[in-house]
């Protein structure tokens, strides 16, 4: 199967690899083009805009940081709209909101093409590893078509129906995990404070009933200030925007959500929207206190 993959940052690198891996051929395009180049020593080609990608492949993917930079791939000039076509189909795997990929639908439908949102859920390592969770909505015959490369790429795929589907479900899943980040560093800060080793207390968490592998992961680098991006703060912080704003037009009241917000804002006003998004937990440490 030829494919093509619009936008390599740390989750497209990640899955247009695994896909090259496994004998699919890839044709890769990203905004800064020199990121390509370690795509094409392990056998991709380059496509020099998203409509050169389009032109070349029957099924394109685009992961993209975040709704303006979607809408971009598509709509600017040399935006996949120029090429695609019936027989074609595009398939968005970034996180944006249900309106933005409704507006990308219809575009792509009103030229001919099949579409379907699938964002992901799971991180730099599952991308790795195959081992995403797919949340797919859209055209259902192109999803049993890309269904190899979902294979590929994650570990389970849920097919949600109608466009808009798939967004939501990845809001409100990064919304949760937003909310969970923001209680777990307030306990890492809590603890510290109040004399209690930070180790122990990821061993008591690890035990108890609320284990989970975030924790896990993330808990022994926070408390060595390690905050290498596997997935960006900012991206986090856009997320929970969105779901905030879902929750506006579902009418539904979303106060620990509201506050993890505030939080995720101040770490990207304090210079640290590149870095993971586990470094909130630097937003709540004490100043040292003056004696
Ligand atoms: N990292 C993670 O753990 C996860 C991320 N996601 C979601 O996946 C998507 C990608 O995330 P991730 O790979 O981490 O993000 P990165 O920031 O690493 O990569 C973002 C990509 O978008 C491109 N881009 C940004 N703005 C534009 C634009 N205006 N026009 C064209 N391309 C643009 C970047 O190009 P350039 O290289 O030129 O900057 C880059 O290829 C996001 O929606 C994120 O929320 C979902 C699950 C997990
Ligand atoms: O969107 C981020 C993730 O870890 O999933």
């Amino acid at each position: 199967m030829e494919v093509g993959f619009l936008g390599l940052g740390i989750m497209g690198k990640a899955m247009a690899l695994n896909l090259l891996r496994h004998g699919f051929k890839v044709t890769v395009w990203n905004r800064t083009l020199s990121k390509c180049d370690e795509l094409v020593e392990h056998g991709a080609s380059i496509g020099e805009t998203p409509a050169a990608v389009v032109k070349k492949c029957k099924y394109t993917i685009g992961m993209l940081s975040d709704p303006s930079a979607a809408l971009s791939v598509v709509f600017d000039k040399d935006g996949l709209l120029e090429q695609i076509c019936s027989g074609k189909g595009y398939i968005d795997m970034s996180t944006v909101d249900a309106n933005t990929s409704s507006k990308i639908s219809e575009a792509v439908t009103k030229k001919g093409g099949d579409f379907l949102e699938a964002p992901v859920s799971g991180s730099k390592k599952p991308a790795e590893d195959g081992q995403l969770v797919i949340l797919a909505a859209g055209e259902s015959a192109l999803y049993e078509e890309v269904l190899p490369a979902f294979n590929v790429m994650g570990k389970k795929s849920f097919f949600l129906g109608q466009v808009g589907n798939g967004a939501k479900m990845k809001l409100v899943v990064n919304m949760i995990m937003g909310s969970m980040m923001n209680a777990f560093s307030e306990g890492l800060v809590l603890a510290d404070s109040s004399g209690l080793n930070q180790q122990t207390l990821l061993d008591v968490l690890e035990l108890g009933a609320i284990a989970n592998p975030m924790f896990k992961m993330k808990g022994p680098a926070m408390i060595q200030n390690n905050y290498s991006p596997a997935f960006p703060l900012k991206h986090q912080q856009k997320d929970m925007r969105l779901a905030l704003a879902l929750g506006d037009e579902n009418g539904v009241s979303m106060p620990v959500a509201a506050a993890a917000n505030e939080a995720f804002k101040k770490a990207r006003s304090q210079g640290l929207g590149d870095h993971d998004f586990s470094a909130v937990y630097e937003t709540g440490k004490v100043p040292e206190r003056s004696v």
